[in-house]
């Protein structure tokens, strides 16, 4: 149950008070989730979404928030965070930073086919266009340097032949980081975890509508390459090895590069950048699997799936670039 600060009808009222949002009418807990506590919020004006940030500095914050308004208000369907009165799009309630957000439609499609990649491409590819004048800047809190960190407090819990591909896929990716090749890269805001569970679709299983990007929270300025390869190695899998379905493959890669024209660099790069991002979600899941957070409460994903993946990775598992 993703609600670790439990909201009152009280709590909402007293907090919308502060919006022009209309009267609440009702407030339910939202059970998926792990990072932050979320609620639906129906109001007289419409339906949105409550996130209380419980990882996240308000240092960090605007960062997220400032992101997403700019996406929605240049067009890409992502949560809109809704100002106060007096023009804060993050407000506070019970002693944490918080945020109202619109509430998109559809819900996530754990089972997708080609239809499904070819939107996630597209407007993959549109969100990174749109995100080219955001002014803020803040690194993927994820990324290299926070690998190189981690890499010698989860290696304890692994085999030793796992612990040795940790440290070697480590060490390759900080040598790649060094390179001309990686510095061409284009880059700019990245959503960084857009796996099945955070792309909404309306319509039909057989004509998907896309709905929405949501769970900007893991985003930060990184390679558009690399937010491809985490898309890539999430949606167009076989789940039970990892491997490459090619018409899934070949949907979203096709789409996305419609929209935006991968470049040489890119293509040069693919299978590195592709590694990189299996290897990132297998520590942030070795972490919370050995390593969880004192009020961790849900079972944490299974981290062998992407040593798996980082495996076929790295025995060239591949499917090309258009
Ligand atoms: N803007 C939104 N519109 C519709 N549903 C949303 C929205 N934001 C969150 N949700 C719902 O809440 C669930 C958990 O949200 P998520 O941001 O993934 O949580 P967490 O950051 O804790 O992982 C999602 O799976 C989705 O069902
Ligand atoms: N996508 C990550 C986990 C992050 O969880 P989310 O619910 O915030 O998307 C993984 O699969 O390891």
């Amino acid at each position: 149950m993703a609600v670790f600060t439990p909201i009152t009808e009280t709590d909402a009222r007293a907090l919308l008070a502060d919006y022009t949002l209309g009267e609440l009418r009702a407030l339910r807990g939202i059970p998926s989730g792990i990072e932050n506590t979320n609620y639906f919020l129906t109001t007289s004006q419409g339906e949105y979404v409550l996130t209380l940030f419980e990882r996240l500095t308000r240092e960090q914050l605007p960062f997220y928030i400032d992101l997403m308004t700019h996406l929605a208000e240049h067009g890409i369907p992502v949560p809109h965070p809704q100002a106060t009165r007096d023009g804060r799009r993050l407000a506070e309630l019970n002693g944490k930073p918080c945020t109202i957000a619109t509430l998109l439609p559809g819900k996530c499609e754990m089972s997708p086919q080609a239809a499904h990649c070819e939107q996630v491409g597209a407007t993959l590819a549109r969100m990174h266009l749109a995100g080219r004048d955001f002014p803020s800047v803040q690194p993927n809190l994820l990324g290299l340097a926070w690998w190189q960190q981690t890499a010698p407090v989860v290696a304890p819990y692994l085999d030793p032949a796992a612990a040795a591909m940790l440290r070697d896929e480590v060490d390759v990716q900080t040598a790649f980081a060094q390179t001309d090749a990686c510095r061409a890269l284009p880059q700019g805001p990245a959503h960084c975890d857009l796996f099945r569970d955070n792309v909404l679709f309306a319509g039909t299983r057989e004509a998907p509508v896309l709905g929405g990007f949501i769970d900007f929270y893991f985003a930060g300025c990184d390679t558009w390459l690399f937010d491809l390869a985490v898309c890539a190695n999430d949606w167009c899998i076989t789940h039970a090895s990892g491997a490459f379905r090619p018409e899934l493959a070949q949907a979203l890669l096709g789409a996305y590069a419609r929209v935006r024209p991968l470049t040489d660099a890119e293509r040069a790069s693919w299978r590195t950048v592709l590694r990189a991002a299996a290897l990132r979600f297998w520590m942030s899941r070795l972490r919370d699997f050995h390593l969880p957070r004192p009020a961790q409460t849900l079972t944490p994903h299974d981290p062998t799936h992407f040593e798996r993946i980082l495996r076929l990775r790295r025995d060239g598992d591949l499917f090309p670039l258009p």
